[in-house]
């Protein structure tokens, strides 16, 4: 018997979200307001570059004004909050992102906690974390509120489900499984000191991984026909294991040989195969990052201006 699932279109459903936004935007420019990001991305990380420049061009796409500040990696910590500050006071900026990972000399908790919590598109404030943990209206992390509008959006269930979530920063793992519980899925949370996993994992009906380690979700971890939301984004260079991978796969053969990497999930192929659904890497998680972002930006273009900004 072959197994079919659903393959969770990320980039189809980051459409969607992206052509809403352009519709609100259009409606708040008639009304003489152009929502406005500010993208901080301190020194020369190439793939941090990467996502940056998309997240401006994305901006432009959609009719919001962006800016992208690059300090020199020299920065200080005092230096960085002068910036906030600035950025913060401006009228024109409704949303201010920090790119992440920060260089080691500077203080990332007291950057984070001097964004304003109305401007704070990332919702990394501790008034933001607040807020979805008591279940109040604000500014949600861009890449859980992408799986929840990825399982909304696919129809299908989280009420009721067994959810289970490996990893607990706070940027993923931890705002994902608050999600989710607020979603009334019945939540585990798991982590590197999480004593048997397997045994957690496969009573998953709703499996996340959020791991950083390439398709360490294997297909003896997983329950048959669960939902599997695959968040990891790995490079992997290595042909032999690319080929462990993707066995006779030509086209991420042709990519290795191109770019010199493949983007690979935490959760393995093999598993995929067993599922009822799951979010591909790439273009699966990662492509609503971006959609999110753009869909915050508006939200606190409109709750800085006392506008509702509906709750779907
Ligand atoms: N698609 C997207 O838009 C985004 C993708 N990502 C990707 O998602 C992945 C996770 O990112 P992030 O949350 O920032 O990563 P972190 O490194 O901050 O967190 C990883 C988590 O996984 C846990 N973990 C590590 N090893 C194991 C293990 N062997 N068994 C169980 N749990 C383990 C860690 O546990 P412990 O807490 O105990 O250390 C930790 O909680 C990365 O691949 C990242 O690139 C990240 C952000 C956005
Ligand atoms: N302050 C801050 N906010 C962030 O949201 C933030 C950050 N720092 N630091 C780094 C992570 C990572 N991240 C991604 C954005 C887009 C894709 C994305 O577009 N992914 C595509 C392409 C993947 C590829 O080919 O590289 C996909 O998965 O289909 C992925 C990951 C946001 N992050």
């Amino acid at each position: 018997m072959t197994n079919t699932p659903q393959i969770l279109d990320g980039v189809a459903i980051a459409g969607q979200i992206k052509a809403e936004v352009a519709v609100e935007v259009k409606q708040l420019t008639a009304r003489g307001i152009t929502p406005g990001l500010a993208v901080i991305l301190v020194g020369e990380v190439p793939a941090s570059q990467i996502y940056v420049r998309s997240k401006v061009k994305t901006c432009g796409e959609l009719g919001i004004y962006s800016e992208m500040l690059t300090p020199p990696e020299s920065i200080t910590t005092d230096e960085m909050l002068a910036l906030v500050a600035e950025l913060n006071a401006r009228e024109d900026i409704d949303g201010i992102l920090i790119q992440l990972p920060l260089p080691k000399h500077v203080d990332t908790k007291r950057l984070l906690e001097a964004v304003s919590p109305d401007k704070d598109v990332d919702g990394f404030h501790p008034v933001n974390v607040g807020r979805l943990q008591s279940g109040q209206p604000g500014l949600a992390p861009c890449t859980p509120a992408g799986i929840i509008e990825i399982l909304k959006r696919s129809n299908l269930p989280v009420a009721g489900q067994n959810a289970v979530v490996v990893g607990r920063s706070d940027i993923v793992g931890k705002p994902a499984a608050m999600m989710l519980l607020n979603a009334s899925a019945t939540v585990t949370v798991c982590h590197s000191k999480t004593k048997n996993l397997a045994e957690f994992t496969r009573e998953a009906d709703l499996l996340v991984a959020a791991i950083g380690r390439p398709g360490y979700v294997t297909a003896e971890m997983v329950k048959p026909g669960a939902t599997l939301i695959d968040v990891g984004i790995n490079r992997v260079t290595d042909v032999a294991e690319v080929e462990e991978f993707f066995p006779g796969d030509a086209a991420r053969a042709a990519t290795l040989a191109k770019r010199g990497s493949v983007v690979v999930g935490d959760i393995h192929p093999a598993a995929f195969a067993i599922s009822g659904a799951y979010t591909p890497v790439p273009g699966g998680v990662g492509a609503l990052t971006i959609a999110m972002l753009m869909k915050n930006t508006v939200t606190a273009a409109k709750l800085r201006r006392g506008l509702s900004a509906e709750k779907d």
